[in-house]
């Protein structure tokens, strides 16, 4: 048997969903640069759900669905209202995606139309649970969506109450475009995984939100908002980092399995960053990153992932810190349901095999005799 630790370079599935070739990534062959000048998070979804994008009617028809979709059974909110106020933002929202499956009727409809209906629910309510859990925990009453506005508007309104600024509303949703999809991906393959027994949608994404928690993937972008917070300044960057690189700790927001090159998601948020701290005027948070990307470029050979420029973005859009994983998910929600759909059209369980390195020839001991 030969071990492949981590699954490394192995190709578990095809998909024509989103590809890495040579660096490049794209979303059913169309460049992530283009699609992040171009397209709105709504059409993107759609072309990762459909393989081509939108006309204007198809278009109008999911924003309307997604609108449609976007309240969430007062069951569930009445649940967030239970959780322990100082929960883990990404705990919390892997449960109530659980939770959400109880309420809907055709949670085990396993047919394409249901499975498909229950995408665009998915999609449409993600922002809305992380909205109201927000406020919730801070002692608000949550705000109900509205008809009609993007994900990346109704996002931010639910959020704070206040009619999102437009610069807002464009940075949130270029940043939903940037994350939605990512090839076989930790979370991916852990949806994959979960449905391949034919488990159902929300099993597939509550096992998909759990993965992405983790710092070695999504959670790496709340992480390098810890670390940001932690420097505090531009004049303490470098002996902060020089001090992480000596004791050989991981800077969050660097290295990538795939992407040895550089991550070419990161360039977007990189410019997002320095875009949003001149509207702010405040270039701390971009100067800060700067460095910190020079230094562990220059000292490692290690590039920024999406991960790294986000937590600034996020920052400076007001959001706070342990709610960047969960925007992760409200954007990737859309690729991990494709994905999902996708595996469902062409199934065979995935069940792999590990090399046994355990004792042998071991013989049952009764209590009384164990030492
Ligand atoms: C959306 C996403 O999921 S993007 C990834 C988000 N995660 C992070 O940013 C966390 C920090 N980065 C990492 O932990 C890793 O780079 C990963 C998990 C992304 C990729 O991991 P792997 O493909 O397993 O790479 P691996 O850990 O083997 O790294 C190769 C070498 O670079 C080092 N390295 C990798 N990333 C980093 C980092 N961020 N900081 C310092 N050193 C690093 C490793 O220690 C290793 O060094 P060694 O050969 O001396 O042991
Ligand atoms: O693909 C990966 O390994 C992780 C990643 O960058 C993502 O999920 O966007």
């Amino acid at each position: 048997m030969t071990v492949t630790k981590g699954l490394e370079g192995i190709v578990a599935a095809k998909s024509s969903i989103s590809s890495i070739i040579d660096g490049v990534l794209t979303y059913q062959g169309i460049n992530i640069d283009e699609l992040a000048e171009k397209a709105t998070f709504e059409e993107v979804a759609y072309l990762l759900w459909h393989g081509k994008l939108p006309t204007k009617a198809e278009l109008d028809g999911l924003t309307a669905k997604l609108g449609d979709y976007a309240s969430v059974p007062a069951e569930v909110i009445d649940g967030l209202r239970l959780y322990p106020k100082a929960s883990n933002s990404m705990a919390a929202l892997r449960t109530v995606v659980s939770s959400l499956a109880l309420y809907d009727s055709e949670a085990n409809d396993m047919s394409a139309e249901a499975n498909y209906r229950k995408a665009v629910k998915l999609q449409a309510q993600l922002p809305t649970v992380v909205a109201a859990y927000a406020r919730i925990r801070e002692g608000k009453e949550p705000i109900a969506p509205k008809k009609g506005v993007s994900i990346a508007h109704n996002f931010l309104y639910m959020l704070t109450g206040e009619e999102p600024a437009q610069v807002a509303i464009e940075a949130l949703d270029k940043a939903l475009v940037l994350h939605a999809d990512h090839e076989l991906n930790a979370s991916t393959f852990a949806a994959r995984v979960t449905v391949a027994t034919l488990s159902d949608i929300y099993s597939g994404v509550t096992s998909a939100i759990g993965a992405l928690k983790g710092p070695l993937h999504g959670g790496a972008n709340e992480a390098v908002m810890v670390m940001l917070d932690e420097i505090g300044s531009v004049a303490n960057v470098e002996p902060y980092i020089q001090n992480k690189l000596d004791n050989k700790e991981k800077i969050m927001g660097f290295g990538h399995r795939v992407y040895k090159n550089g991550d070419p998601r990161a360039k977007h948020l990189m410019q997002m960053s320095r875009q949003l701290g001149e509207l702010k005027g405040d270039m701390t948070l971009y100067d800060m990153s700067i460095k910190i990307d020079n230094l562990v470029t220059s000292q490692k050979g290690l590039k920024p992932n999406v991960d790294f420029y986000s937590a600034s973005c996020y920052t400076m859009l007001g959001i706070p810190r342990d709610l960047f994983t969960p925007i992760f998910a409200i954007s990737r929600v859309s690729g991990w349901s494709a994905h999902i759909l996708e595996q469902y059209q062409d199934n065979r369980l995935i069940r792999p095999r590990a090399e046994y390195v355990g004792p042998v020839n071991q013989h049952y001991v009764s209590i009384e005799k164990r030492v």
